[in-house]
């Protein structure tokens, strides 16, 4: 059975046979997307894993529509999710769906406060909030990430990457989005900060019911805060199912070779199972 057969939440993102194929040049071309097909159940988080390249970021930019796919289709809450210029249709989706990514940096003003930033996204989504109503959101929602004013009333340059990562999620939820897109948005930190941000985002989910996909080359990530997974390569799902089915019972090689790989405690690797995984002769 896999996690599209399980009982449960209905789907709040389907997508359904997505294609997309990069052309290069005029004979190079790279499929990034090959019939994928997958669906985040509402409530949950979905990850998506896979090798460097194996298309899992051009996933998350097709679903929030920032990627335009050759074919298939991506339905968010029912409806189908196509790219667009304009701007009542971005801030629209923005309000459903939010994106956190690996570097926060990009989405911080450097020369102004953090504070600002959220400020910024309550003037464009929170059109009933004045200024002082924006200010006590900013710190409730500095709050409910960890964070204090000192922190709001600070720029970029003078936070840890663990806060700046908060900032980010603090920034995604001042939408108030049903759900939170995140490319690799723990990759970049140590693991004791990486265990402290996932602990909040387990937290946030279930206070906001908020539905995440998540964007992973990590296992252990995977299973810390995954109730579902897909399993890519060459652009391709390999597997899709529930976390304890497809890391505790893999069906495929690919997916045994990538768990095999991964670094746990004890964990010796394999001579040459790089290039297994690379499908490369060792
Ligand atoms: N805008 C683009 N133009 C050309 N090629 C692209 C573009 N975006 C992605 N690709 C190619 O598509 C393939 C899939 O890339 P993608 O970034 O989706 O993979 P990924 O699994 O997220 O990899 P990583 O973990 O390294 O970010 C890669 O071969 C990449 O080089």
């Amino acid at each position: 059975m896999n996690a599209q057969d399980s009982a449960g939440p209905s789907p709040i993102i389907r997508v359904e046979g997505l294609s997309r194929t990069f052309h290069l040049g005029r004979h190079t071309s790279v499929t990034a997307l090959d019939d994928v097909s997958c669906e985040l159940r509402s409530g949950t988080c979905l990850a998506v894993v896979g090798e460097s390249g194996s298309g899992k970021s051009t996933l998350a930019r097709v679903v929030v529509g920032l990627e335009h796919a050759d074919s298939g289709t991506v339905s968010i809450a029912g409806t189908p999710v196509q790219p667009t210029t304009s701007r009542r249709r971005l801030r629209e989706r923005a309000r459903q769906v939010q994106m956190v990514f690996q570097d926060p940096q990009g989405s911080l003003n450097r020369s102004l406060p953090v504070g600002a930033t959220i400020d910024e996204m309550l003037r464009a989504h929170r059109p009933d909030l004045d200024r002082s109503a924006r200010r006590a959101q900013v710190l409730d929602l500095f709050d409910e990430v960890g964070l204090t004013e000192r922190h709001a009333d600070a720029k970029p340059s003078a936070l840890s990457g663990g806060q700046k990562q908060r900032v980010a999620i603090a920034r995604a939820l001042a939408a108030e989005p049903e759900i939170i897109v995140l490319d690799e948005a723990v990759s970049a930190l140590d693991v004791s900060v990486q265990a402290q941000v996932l602990a909040l985002l387990k937290r946030l989910r279930a206070e906001h019911g908020l539905s995440y996909l998540f964007i992973t080359h990590d296992l252990s990530v995977v299973r810390d805060i995954a109730d579902d997974v897909v399993v890519m390569r060459q652009g391709r799902v390999i597997e899709h199912g529930t976390v304890d089915e497809v890391l505790d019972r893999p069906r495929d090689s690919y997916t045994r070779l990538l768990i095999a790989s991964a670094p746990r405690p004890g964990w010796k690797p394999r001579r040459g199972l790089r290039d297994q995984l690379l499908g490369r002769d060792a």
